[in-house]
């Protein structure tokens, strides 16, 4: 792995009763995207508090650039964090804000961020108060993507942002970071739009790490195959069912395991339909599987689906 910026072991945190966070251990490494995933609740969004000093934890170690982020100016100069509903203070126009975020990240970018302003159309003279819900997000992209932070977070960003308006700030993400390599995390539940930026995944359920992983390995590991059900039963018995749907005398099921290449011809010689998952089919599955109750096929425990 390239070298650690965030060490993370045996995160716990609570909210009274509530269990956000469970003994969640990961690092991520310099100049990678990270895919944040979870369902609703999950966990996201106070794990990226706590990494970025705004929130305390229950318990565990966090290690940003090797120290400890609380009040650590060295740290959280580094550190751009960019919230779903990003408040800024009324009185302050486009420009304003921008001005301000240019004087707290020692590597902003005025020509990015100008750049951008033009991209996603943002009046820079008007009052925040007055930007529309999709222009207020945009103005929190320009800040996280022109701060060029080395760490760098995005907590689903984009509320109210148009398609065309996603796809600017995804194609703007992609280029400046192949010039300009940081750490990003991005934490969406639009998956499928993501998918090809994810370098790697971690998929949060329940306050537990339920993911760590390439992407690019995990797409190879879960499987959707289709064909008769006995062919699918066979198939199935070489890794952990996650799902299954059936159709008359069919059945399509999703199977996670340690596939290679003779398992794709075994499906085949099965005479099985194969296709790898998507990454959204993947989350859903996982997080759906592990839904306080027992996966769809009877004998396929929580254990294994986890595996
Ligand atoms: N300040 C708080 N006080 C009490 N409970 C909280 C607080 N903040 C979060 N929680 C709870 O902690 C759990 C995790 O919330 P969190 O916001 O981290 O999830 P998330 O994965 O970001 O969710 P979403 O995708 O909906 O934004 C939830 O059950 C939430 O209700």
């Amino acid at each position: 792995m390239s070298p650690v910026v965030v060490t993370v072991a045996d995160l716990t945190k609570r909210y009274g009763d509530v269990t956000a966070l469970d003994g969640v251990s990961f690092s991520l490494g310099e100049n990678r995207i990270y895919g944040l995933l979870g369902r609703n609740g999950a966990g996201k969004t106070t794990l990226m508090q706590i990494l970025t000093a705004q929130q305390f934890a229950t318990s565990g170690e966090v290690a940003v650039f090797g120290q400890h982020p609380y009040e650590n100016e060295s740290v959280l100069s580094r550190i751009s964090f960019i919230k779903e509903s990003q408040t800024y203070p009324s009185n302050l126009r486009v420009h304003h804000v921008l001005r301000a975020a240019s004087l707290v990240h020692p590597r902003w970018n005025e020509e990015l961020a100008q750049q951008l302003v033009d991209d996603f159309r943002l009046p820079p003279r008007r009052n925040v108060r007055k930007l529309s819900r999709g222009m207020l997000s945009a103005l929190g992209i320009i800040v996280g993507l022109a701060s060029r932070a080395p760490l760098t977070f995005f907590d689903e960003p984009y509320l109210g942002l148009d398609a065309v308006a996603r796809q600017i700030f995804y194609d703007r993400l992609l280029a400046d970071f192949t010039e300009h390599p940081r750490t990003i995390v991005l934490s969406t539940h639009l998956i499928d739009e993501v998918s090809d930026l994810i370098e790697h995944v971690l998929l949060i359920d329940k306050g537990r790490l339920l993911l760590d992983v390439e992407a690019e390995a995990l797409r190879g590991q879960v499987l959707t195959v289709a064909g008769p059900v006995a062919a699918v039963d066979e198939f199935a018995r070489t890794g952990a069912e996650l799902h299954r749907a059936l159709l008359g005398g069919t059945a399509r099921a999703t199977v996670r395991g340690d596939f290679g290449p003779a398992d794709h011809d075994r499906a085949r010689a099965l005479g099985l339909d194969l296709e790898a998952s998507s990454l959204q089919d993947i989350v859903v599955r996982l997080t759906t599987a592990t839904n306080g109750s027992a996966p769809s096929t009877p004998g396929v425990t929580r254990k294994e689906v986890l595996r």
